[in-house]
């Protein structure tokens, strides 16, 4: 695959890094860590926040109202109501918060240390040295994106990257969070890569106007045919020349 390009937005589960150390490592961490993270850290401004947004996600005007309405304590809610999202795997923002702040202790102690293809560095160091800006757009929290890139089985990739966005920024499946995306990145959505392993994300992106690249890694689900997007197996396979398109 050739393009030209400016910038490269990379997905993470499935295009970077393998689903398997994602749902085999990092989930049942956090789901067998969440009940005691919440206590020892419930007075934690960042815990609340993820609460907050727990409680708002469930269509709740606040979580001290929604413990009011149902007679429970905030805190056995938000555990009863991630438990239920990660059971249905839904990526919900405040889900994704309480995840992200579950896993600091995990990449830290050096518990988890993250899966990356071995593909992926030699390509990004490539990318960048030719002028590119790399940057990250993941459902997981933008906490989580720093620590899973920080301490991977390659080092610290975390410098390689010069911007991140999750899902305050807009669901992955919507157009208009690439187009947000790009008027962030202050780039034209036509001079922006955008590689995932998911069509639908694929879909929305194009239809923002950015150039899209399928990962097809081994551990992911199979695709549908007739998406439209070029498909690769490798970042190596990935040829980028960093001239604007526009101009
Ligand atoms: C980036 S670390 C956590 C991975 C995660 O929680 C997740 O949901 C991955 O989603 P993606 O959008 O990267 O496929
Ligand atoms: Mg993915």
């Amino acid at each position: 695959m050739q393009v030209e390009a400016q910038g490269v937005l990379l997905d993470v589960e499935g295009t970077t890094s393998s689903v398997k150390f994602v749902y085999d490592v990092m989930f049942p961490f956090a789901r067998r860590e969440l009940a005691a993270y919440l206590q020892q850290s419930w007075d934690d401004p960042s815990c609340q926040a993820a609460c907050e947004q727990v409680a708002g996600d469930a269509g709740q005007p606040s979580l001290a109202a929604w413990a009011d309405a149902e007679d429970r304590a905030p805190r056995d809610l938000v555990e009863e109501e991630a438990t239920r999202l990660m059971d249905a795997d839904q990526k919900a923002t405040g889900l994704k918060q309480l995840q992200g702040l579950i896993w600091k202790s995990g990449f830290e102690s050096g518990e988890m240390v993250a899966h990356v293809y071995p593909d992926v560095p030699p390509a990004l160091d490539r990318w960048r040295a030719a002028g590119a800006d790399l940057r990250i757009y993941s459902s997981g929290s933008i906490q989580a994106q720093q620590l899973f890139f920080g301490h991977t089985q390659q080092g610290d990739l975390l410098p390689l990257f010069s911007g991140h966005y999750d899902t305050t920024t807009g669901p992955k499946r919507e157009a208009a969070s690439y187009a947000a995306i790009a008027a962030d990145w202050r780039l034209p959505p036509a001079s922006i890569l955008f590689l995932s392993d998911i069509t639908a994300e694929l879909d929305a992106a194009r239809e923002a106007g950015m150039q899209t690249g399928l990962l097809i890694r081994p551990d992911n689900a199979p695709v549908e045919p007739g998406h439209g997007h070029t498909e690769v197996a490798s970042f190596a396979e990935i040829l980028i020349d960093f001239k604007n398109p526009s101009s």
